[in-house]
């Protein structure tokens, strides 16, 4: 976000343009050809969930068959009325009426019905599709996150599948009987008089040159805006979850016009994106009464020429065709779009489920039901990605039921060597083993359930205080949950609010204390029951009376767990059954308080005051 902060604004149909320049300078046509080979990919992919609902969907396209057969209908009997009633006026006038009107009818009917079902299918479609991008994202590694704004991908999750079903609902139709009466028009036209339809046809080529021209353009436009709306809806969330910082940094103003580039980028993307497409039932009309006039013309010769058998009857169903036939090239081309903006959004979707997923456990990975607790890291080191080592050669033991409390500058890893005892990461080298089993073995969700953590910062969800203890142990009861609130002091604050254990807490637990918060997470930690603990030690001042009570909380949830604390304080420290010193990387000091004080080295330092600890 502060970069995009500092960035100036550069607005957006130039980047649309932009892009088109890079590719061509690519070349050859092959990134077109690429381009091309996506949409076909996203299509089938789209295809692929559609078809799940064959035997609904063979019934929407049998009512596009009946319905574009019914529509085709109309005009042919018009026609043969014509020249029927023109020749013997009144013989039979009623029944061809009701025949109409049947015809009518049935048309309605069939259309109904298959827009009812389709609109089903692709409900259930995007269903689906929702649901298999939710489960994926919940399978993704922590990296993936660090590296993604969360409103960007919960717009994928809300905008693109959303633009995705709208498009469903009413492209698929538009595009299969589209195609079907244009090829059922053409036939009746050839059987009627092939001069004729040659004559209709004059106006194709232009059709197609001009809807090719439009549609590579507002392709990349409509791509352009999924991104940008993502790249909004990204932004918004940030400022929002960050309105403290920028409150008490004063960048209100940065955010609003930062905001107002992003808004106008949208805004612009989708105004030369609706404005060219515009350009497309404009272009179908005028070409449209072009090919109308000609028929009329020539057929009118044709008439007065006689020989060629062509009747009024011809030239008025000819004319009601050659306006139909311009009809569905004009829908399938505003179809197109549509369809192009779907495969935007579904594009974006189908990235997300292409994304890795945490690794996926061994096949033979062993399911613990309980541990002891002890834990042992042998030369372990580690790196991000492709970036340098940050982890190297860490070794030490744990006993069931100690602590162990990390200490060094900020950076020098800490937070990382919990991850890898999660297995949010694994080690490049070496082994870490539970109650002597290297957890590269063991099913991560079997690992995690013996773990619970505390953070600076714990996360609450909106909801009430009993379901956000309830987290840490779901079928807990309410008295389990009241005795854990009692057990991390918790039990007196919750009491004396408003609505006690059922008070509701807001996203993230805004309104209530830091303090409170952190008690709240302890009572759910203890729920969970768990072997190993894993403390980060807030940082940010609570008064002093919440503080004891929180230190006197996390004694009690320590006693007879195996706990890591990062720890910030140097009573917590001094408390700790062994304590490991990280710097850079590297694991410089290990033992206890008094073993350490006594070494001259980095902690008797911090004991001596001579360093701080940095929080
Ligand atoms: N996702 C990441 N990708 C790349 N590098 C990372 C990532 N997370 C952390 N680092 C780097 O790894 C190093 C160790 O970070 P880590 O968060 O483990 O340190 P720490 O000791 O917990 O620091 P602090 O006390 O400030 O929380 C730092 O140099 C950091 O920049």
């Amino acid at each position: 976000m502060l970069d995009s902060l500092k960035e100036p604004f550069r607005y957006t149909k130039p980047v649309a343009l932009r892009e088109r320049g890079e590719r061509q300078v690519q070349g050859g046509g092959g990134p077109k050809k690429a381009k091309a080979r996506d949409t076909i990919g996203t299509l089938r992919r789209l295809w692929s969930y559609l078809i799940q609902y064959r035997w609904k969907l063979s019934a929407v396209i049998l009512m596009i068959i009946f319905s574009t057969t019914l529509s085709l209908l109309g005009p042919y009997l018009a026609g043969t009325a014509v020249d029927h009633y023109l020749a013997t006026p009144g013989t039979g006038f009623i029944a061809f009426l009701i025949g109409m009107a049947i015809v009518y009818a049935l048309h309605a009917l069939t259309t109904w019905l298959q827009n009812i079902w389709m609109i089903g299918i692709s409900q259930k479609t995007v269903l689906r599709l929702r649901a298999d991008l939710f489960n994926h994202l919940h399978k993704l590694p922590i990296p993936f996150f660090a590296k993604r704004q969360h409103g960007e991908l919960m717009s994928r999750v809300t905008n693109d599948i959303e633009n995705v079903s709208a498009s469903l609902n009413s492209s698929f139709i538009q595009v299969a009987s589209s195609a079907l009466l244009l090829v059922g028009i053409v036939g009746i036209m050839l059987s009627l008089s092939p001069l004729l339809t040659l004559l209709t046809f004059i106006v194709i080529p232009f059709m197609l040159l001009g809807m090719k021209w439009i549609t590579s353009r507002t392709s990349r436009l409509f791509k352009l805006q999924q991104r940008n709306l993502g790249e909004l809806n990204g932004f918004v969330e940030e400022t929002l979850s960050g309105q403290r910082i920028v409150k008490t940094f004063s960048r209100e103003e940065a955010v609003i016009s930062k905001f107002g580039q992003l808004n106008k980028q949208i805004h612009l993307s989708g105004f030369w994106a609706q404005s060219i497409s515009g350009f497309i039932p404009k272009l179908m009309n005028g070409l449209n009464n072009l090919s109308f006039a000609l028929i009329a013309g020539v057929g009118a010769l044709l008439i007065i020429n006689d020989s060629t058998g062509v009747t009024v009857g011809v030239i008025v169903i000819f004319a009601e065709f050659a306006r139909q036939f311009t009809r569905p090239l004009n829908d399938l081309a505003n179809q197109w779009n549509t369809l192009l903006s779907a495969v935007a959004g579904a594009e974006r979707v189908f990235h997300i489920l292409d994304e890795e997923v945490e690794a996926v456990d061994e096949r033979e990975a062993a399911t613990i039901d309980s541990i002891e607790g002890e834990v042992e890291f042998h030369e372990v080191s580690f790196a991000y990605g492709e970036g340098p080592p940050i982890l190297r050669q860490i070794s030490f033991a744990a006993k069931p039921g100690e602590t162990i409390a990390f200490v060094g500058p900020t950076g020098a890893g800490k937070t990382t060597l919990i991850g890898l005892l999660c297995r949010f990461y694994e080690p490049l080298s070496g082994t870490i083993s539970i109650d002597g089993t290297d957890i590269r073995h063991v099913r991560r969700d079997s690992l995690r359930s013996h773990m619970a953590f505390v953070l600076q910062d714990p996360f609450l969800f909106e909801g009430s205080i009993r379901d956000n203890i309830r987290y840490g142990k779901l079928n807990a009861t309410d008295q389990e949950i009241e005795e854990a609130a009692k057990q991390a002091n918790a039990h007196s604050f919750i009491t004396r609010m408003r609505g006690g254990y059922d008070a509701k807490l807001k996203l993230d637990g805004a309104g209530i204390s830091q303090g409170q918060k952190q008690l709240i997470a302890i009572a759910r930690a203890i729920l969970a029951d768990p072997a190993i603990l894993v403390l980060d030690e807030a940082t940010s001042s609570i008064d002093t009376v919440t503080e004891i009570k929180i230190q006197e909380a996390l004694q009690r949830l320590m006693r007879g767990r195996t706990s890591f604390v990062i720890a910030h304080r140097l009573n917590t420290i001094r408390q700790a059954d062994q304590i490991v010193v990280l710097q850079n990387g590297e694991m410089t000091e290990q033992g206890t308080h008094d073993e350490l004080a006594r070494s001259g080295g980095f902690y008797s330092k911090l004991v001596s005051g001579q360093i701080e600890l940095q929080p």
